[in-house]
């Protein structure tokens, strides 16, 4: 080896050294945290992008923090309505969800669940995969958006942690289909953000991460500087009274504001086509994405 090539190797050798010194303080702040990773089916476009982000939910499990995957395959479920033969439709950012609609959204949404499952196994990592049925776990009330009738869908009423905890403690990755039971135990869709949101509030969890397909909250998504790196509860309140939020943005930016509200400590929007945006956010010092505060920095 020439003395240019073993310095090439040193160098290369420190820069990995540095990044995981870099680590260290994130590590240690976060360890034994509860951490809620939503996972958007926007974010689901391949293979190699999924399994990017299953190697950075198994990692940090592997450095001593307890996260939960809600996960949710909306453009999955939409091609899957289209294939039956109906036009998807939404009100507000959440499927109109008839009685056919809510059999196909089950159908993928378990589908998706134990693809997830079977990726986390494939990275030595154990995971279970669930929906809101099992366990008693989440429980809804019918969703009435602006009184309008969307049909099966559910907002969350209440989450059951026993079997989360009990999962987590015996070292089990819980992995969640945004599925529910009204009082009759019916099936009700729920939107993945609301159901993440709901787990959050309810395991107190340190941290609450969306994972979906655009860099985080834009003032004007067409114009990439206009980016909002930090916001405060106020502004995501006005934001989304100005209409400068809608889409599947909408649901998103309520559930951090209502998340931050009720004790999460952090609510961050990230870009989840960008491969290991979660290593990126959680192990540096810039962060990625967009951050939700429950008050501004200054
Ligand atoms: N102001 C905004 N900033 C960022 N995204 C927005 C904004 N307004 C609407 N959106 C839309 O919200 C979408 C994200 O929601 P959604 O498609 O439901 O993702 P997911 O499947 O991850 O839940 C973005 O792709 C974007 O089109
Ligand atoms: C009621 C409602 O909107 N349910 C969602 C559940 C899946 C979901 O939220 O998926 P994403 O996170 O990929 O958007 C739906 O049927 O699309």
């Amino acid at each position: 080896m020439t003395e240019m090539e073993i310095n090439n190797n040193v160098d290369e050798i420190m820069t990995k050294a540095n990044t995981l010194i870099e680590a260290l303080p994130y590590i240690r702040r976060f360890n034994g945290a509860t951490i809620i990773v939503k996972y958007g089916g926007s974010a689901m476009l391949d293979d190699q992008l999924k399994m990017n982000v299953i190697k950075d939910v198994a990692l940090l499990k592997l450095v001593g923090m307890r996260p939960i995957i809600v996960h949710g395959g909306g453009k999955e479920i939409s091609k899957w309505v289209k294939l039956s033969g109906k036009e998807p439709e939404f009100y507000n950012g959440l499927r109109v969800t008839d009685k056919d609609t809510m059999n196909v959204a089950e159908m993928v949404l378990n589908k998706v669940n134990k693809e997830l499952v079977g990726l986390m196994q494939k990275m030595g990592v154990n995971a279970v995969g669930l929906c809101g049925k099992d366990g008693n776990m989440i429980r809804v009330n019918k969703k009435m958006p602006d009184g309008k009738d969307i049909g099966f869908v559910g907002e969350v009423s209440t989450v059951n942690t026993d079997l989360l905890n009990t999962l987590m403690d015996n070292d089990f990755i819980p992995v969640i289909a945004p599925i529910g039971l009204d009082d009759e135990f019916n099936a009700y869709n729920i939107n993945a953000d609301d159901a993440a949101c709901g787990v959050a509030k309810a395991m107190n969890a340190e941290k609450l991460v969306f994972l979906t397909d655009i860099e985080g909250v834009f003032i004007d998504p067409t114009n990439k500087k206009t980016l909002i790196s930090e916001m405060d509860i106020k502004s995501a309140k006005e934001f989304i009274e100005n209409g400068v939020v809608g889409g599947g943005m909408l649901p998103k930016l309520n559930n951090c504001i209502d998340a931050i509200e009720q004790g999460v400590s952090r609510v961050h929007i990230l870009d989840g086509r960008v491969a290991h945006c979660l290593l990126l956010e959680f192990f540096t010092e810039k962060g990625i994405g967009t951050a939700i505060l429950k008050e501004p920095l200054f």
